[in-house]
């Protein structure tokens, strides 16, 4: 088990709520949730039920109106260096080589070292593009970049790992390669991650923990009783099915009042 329910948490929702604008419709509405350091919590929800919304405010990108989010104890007031964030397109600069778009992070402040270098090849080399790091993102496949993009989330060696449906543009295959990748990587560095996604069997096979959102609420979580290290094998198991078939009912159900 890689992480113990009686540790205090790493990142820690407390009531957030948020609305764009004064006169919106409030987005994220008291919304508390506690995620261990080291664990993988998931997000899933139907569409505009406010997932990105909350992945932004524990990134920093947005402030809550109301409540806080606090990071290894100290309330987040905008974005920093020890969170990576992950978005669903691949978001590459085209005039940049894969590894220069690992380094981005990094050149954005200053100018990365022959050591910078080592780490951003070392981590192209972990999501299998050592041979391409030269290459182009026009040169990559749609699989490629994304793989890219998660090294460059990697990159600053982020605490917190925010993952916006980062694979949802691949084929399933590609889909679940990326997935086991993106568990090795927070395996082997001990990152804590929040991954929103529409995918159930994404969710369960790579959450400690999912939580099904509707209508800016946290509806329904779940504890997910997979062992680590997860195989591939595991989606076909008897638990693993009717763990997505007890989420899929908790997303049917809607919010509650
Ligand atoms: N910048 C914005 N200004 C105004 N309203 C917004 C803005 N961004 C999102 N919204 C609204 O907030 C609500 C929640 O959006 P959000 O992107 O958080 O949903 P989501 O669950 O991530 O949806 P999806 O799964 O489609 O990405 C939606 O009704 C959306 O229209």
């Amino acid at each position: 088990m890689r992480t113990d329910p009686s540790m205090p948490g790493f990142v820690t929702i407390d009531q957030a709520r948020y609305r764009y604008g004064a006169a919106g419709p409030t987005v994220v509405d008291g919304i508390d949730w506690t995620i261990p350091r080291g664990a993988i919590h998931c997000l899933l929800g139907r569409s505009g039920c406010g997932k990105t919304t909350l992945l932004k405010l524990a990134a920093g990108l947005l402030l809550p109106d109301e409540g806080a989010i606090r990071i290894d104890g100290e309330a987040l007031r905008g974005p920093g260096p020890r969170i990576g964030f992950v978005f669903q397109a691949p978001t590459l600069l085209t005039w940049l080589s894969a590894l220069d778009n690992v380094l981005l992070p990094i050149s954005l402040h200053r100018r990365p070292t022959a050591a910078d270098r080592t780490a951003a090849h070392d981590l192209l080399t972990l999501v299998g593009l050592s041979d391409l790091s030269a290459r182009r993102p026009s040169e990559l496949s749609g699989g490629q970049q994304s793989r890219v993009a998660v090294a460059r989330a990697l990159i600053g060696m982020p605490d917190l790992l925010l993952l916006d449906e980062p694979f949802a543009a691949l084929d399933a295959l590609t889909r679940e390669e990326l997935q086991d990748d993106l568990l090795r990587l927070c395996a082997m560095r001990g990152t804590t991650a929040l991954f929103v996604t529409h995918d159930i069997t994404e969710a369960v096979y790579l959450g400690d923990k999912v939580a099904v959102m509707a209508g800016g609420r946290v509806t329904h979580a779940r504890t997910v009783e997979l062992s680590r290290p997860r195989h591939r094998d595991m989606r076909y198991a008897p638990d693993f099915a009717a763990t997505c078939h007890d989420l899929r009912s908790a997303m049917d159900e809607g919010p509650t009042a």
